[in-house]
């Protein structure tokens, strides 16, 4: 997914009398204000009043939850200088950037209470690591020997 971030100008440009040559036009395209015949498409471009969260929301946090399921992914910030890829991938205290919002999400998803479907009186197990991989302690396990054994735990763990 590629998506463009607009930054408002600084008030620093605007004393300068700088001008936006580039405006987003509508959800998918970047539009040239001297020759609006000039225009490309992205996946998402992102208006300068946007907020790093709805960046966030639509163009990384789908990386993140992919990233926890096992897909790799990487979220990458590319511009000229001062196009705001520190303010998008940093932030600050009252604006966190991605980094800060990802490891949140991380955190939020991995302390998700786990309980054991398949046994009531497993609740609250711990995910844990050795040497063979990651495991949930205490987990019931059980071993299919049909697909109708398969759908009838699958369907045990529903109630
Ligand atoms: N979306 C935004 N809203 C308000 N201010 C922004 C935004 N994006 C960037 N800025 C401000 O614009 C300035 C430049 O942004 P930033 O430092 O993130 O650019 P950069 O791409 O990381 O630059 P460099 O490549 O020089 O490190 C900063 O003062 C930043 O706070």
């Amino acid at each position: 997914m590629v998506t463009v971030r607009f930054r408002p100008l600084s008030p620093r440009e605007i004393n300068k009398g700088d001008e936006v040559a580039w405006y987003a036009d509508g959800d998918n395209m970047v539009r040239n204000e001297y020759n609006p015949s000039i225009a490309y498409a992205f996946d998402k471009v992102f208006g300068p009043a946007t907020t790093t969260r709805r960046v966030y929301d639509v163009a990384a946090q789908h990386v993140v939850s992919g990233a926890m399921e096992g897909i790799n992914g990487t979220v990458f910030a590319y511009g000229v200088t001062s196009s705001g890829k520190t303010h998008t991938m940093h932030g600050e205290q009252k604006s966190p950037g991605i980094i800060p919002l990802a490891v949140k999400d991380v955190f939020s998803i991995i302390q998700d209470v786990i309980n054991d479907l398949l046994d009531p009186t497993g609740q609250n197990l711990r995910i844990r690591e050795d040497a063979q991989g990651t495991y949930v302690e205490g987990i019931k396990e059980e071993v299919v020997l049909s697909p109708a054994h398969a759908l009838s735990l699958i369907a045990s763990g529903e109630v």
